[in-house]
C-alpha cells in the first residue's frame, strides 16, 4: 500500500518511526506499507519506490524541512503532491486550525477527489465540517478514518462504531486532552508551576502547534464535537460548546481539592444535547482520576450500559498507534474487496 504523509512534525515523524520499526511485522501479517511522499510547510520528498523513513526523520530534524531530502526533495506543495503522486492513502497530520480547518480541509477533500483514502489526526475539519467530509468520501467511494483525532491511542471512535455498534450512546464524559492532564498532574503531584509544566508538555510533542488550544479547552471542545457528530448522530459545531480552560488552576487549588478528597480535571461532556468543557472537581477514587497524558472516556449506552476506556491521549508514538490501526483497516478492506472480485 502506497502512503503519502502530509505534515511531518511530531506526529508525522512518529508515524514514520512506527512504519519503519513495524515494517517486518506489517509485511508478514499484511503487506508492504510504503511511504512514497512526505510533505511539510516548505516542500516535499517523493520516491515511488518508497522513501527511507529514518533518513527522512534525520533530514527534518537536522535541516527543518523535508525538501532537503537528498535527490528526492523539492519545493512541491502538499496539494500538488496529493494530486500528482500515485498512492492509496493520504495521512493528513498538519496543525489543527479550529477557525478554518485549513489547510487540512482542502487536503482531505482533494484526496477524496483523487480517489485517495484518508487517515487523519487533525481535529480542525472534523470539528467544523464533519458531515461534508463524510459525504464527499462516500461520493468518491473512498474510506475516511480518524481514530487518532480523539484521545490519541485511546480507542474511542472505532470502538463506538465497531465494537459498540447497535448501541445508542446516551452520554460521554471524560478527559480528552493529554497536555492539560499532564499539566494538572505535574502541578498536583510535584507542585510544578503551570508554565514549566506546559514547557515540558511541548518538549514531549503532545501540545498543539498552538498550545492555547490545549489550555483554553478548545482542543477538548473540538473533540467532543467530533464525538457528538461521528458516534452520537448529532450535528454540532465548536460554537455549540460552552468552554472554559485550566489557565486559572493553581497548585494551591489542587492542594485544597486534595484535602477534601477531590482532584481537578478538565472534563469534556456530551449529555442531553449539551456540550461542555470545564475544569471540574473529581473524587480521588473516581475512574476519571487518571494521571499524566492519559485520557479517559465514560460512555453511557442503552445496551452495554456503562463503558469506560483509558489510554494515552497524546504523544507521537501513541498517536501513530491509532493512525497505524486505521491504515491496517484500509489495507485489509482494499485487499478483501480485491479477493472477492
Ligand atoms: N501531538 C499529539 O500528541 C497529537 C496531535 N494530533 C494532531 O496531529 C496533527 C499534527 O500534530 P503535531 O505533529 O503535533 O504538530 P506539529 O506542529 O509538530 O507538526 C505539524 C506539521 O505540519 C506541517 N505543515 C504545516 N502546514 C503544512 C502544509 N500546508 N502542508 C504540509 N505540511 C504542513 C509542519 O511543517 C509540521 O511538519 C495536528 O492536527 C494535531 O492536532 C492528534 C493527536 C495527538
Ligand atoms: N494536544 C492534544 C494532542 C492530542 O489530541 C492533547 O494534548 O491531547
Ligand atoms: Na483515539
Amino acid at each position: 500500500m502506497k502512503i503519502i504523509l502530509v505534515g511531518f512534525g511530531a506526529i508525522g515523524k512518529g508515524v514514520a518511526k512506527v512504519l519503519h520499526e513495524k515494517r517486518d511485522y506489517l509485511k508478514k501479517n499484511y503487506g508492504d506499507f510504503k511511504v512514497v511522499a512526505i510533505t511539510d510547510s516548505s516542500g516535499s520528498a517523493i520516491d515511488e519506490n518508497g522513501l527511507d523513513l529514518i533518513k527522512a526523520i534525520e533530514v527534518k530534524e537536522t535541516t527543518g524541512s523535508i525538501k532537503n531530502y537528498p535527490e528526492k526533495g523539492s519545493k512541491m506543495k502538499s496539494i500538488d503532491v496529493i494530486r500528482e503522486v500515485k498512492a492509496d492513502v493520504v495521512v493528513e497530520i498538519t496543525p489543527s486550525n479550529l477557525e478554518t480547518g485549513e489547510p487540512a480541509k482542502t487536503h482531505i477533500l482533494e484526496s477524496f477527489r483523487n480517489k485517495k483514502h484518508v487517515v487523519t489526526a487533525n481535529k480542525g475539519p472534523l470539528a467544523l465540517c464533519y458531515k461534508e467530509l463524510v459525504e464527499e468520501a462516500k461520493k468518491h467511494g473512498v474510506m475516511f478514518r480518524h481514530e487518532a483525532s480523539v484521545g490519541g491511542a485511546m480507542p474511542i471512535i472505532n470502538l463506538a462504531k465497531e465494537t459498540l455498534a447497535g448501541n445508542e450512546i446516551l452520554s460521554i464524559r471524560g478527559i480528552l486532552n493529554g497536555t492539560t492532564n499532564y499539566i494538572l498532574t505535574k502541578m498536583e503531584k510535584e507542585g510544578l508551576d503551570f508554565e514549566t509544566a506546559l514547557k515540558e508538555a511541548k518538549e514531549l510533542g503532545i501540545a498543539e502547534t498552538d498550545p492555547t488550544q490545549d489550555i483554553e479547552g478548545l482542543d477538548t471542545a473540538a473533540k467532543i464535537v467530533i464525538l457528538a457528530n461521528s458516534i452520537m448522530g448529532l450535528e454540532k459545531t465548536i460554537k455549540d460548546v460552552k468552554v472554559k480552560g485550566i489557565t486559572k488552576i493553581t497548585p494551591e487549588a489542587l492542594f485544597l481539592a486534595n484535602k477534601r478528597g477531590y482532584t481537578i480535571k478538565l472534563i469534556g461532556q456530551i449529555k442531553e444535547n449539551h456540550l461542555i468543557v470545564e475544569p471540574m472537581l473529581v473524587p480521588i477514587d473516581s475512574p476519571l482520576n487518571v494521571k499524566g497524558t492519559l485520557n479517559v472516556a465514560m460512555f453511557e449506552t442503552d445496551l452495554a450500559r456503562e463503558v469506560v476506556v483509558v489510554g494515552r491521549g497524546a504523544g507521537p508514538i501513541e498517536t501513530a498507534s491509532a493512525i497505524l490501526s486505521d491504515l491496517i483497516h484500509i489495507y485489509t478492506t482494499i485487499n478483501t474487496k480485491q479477493k472477492i472480485k
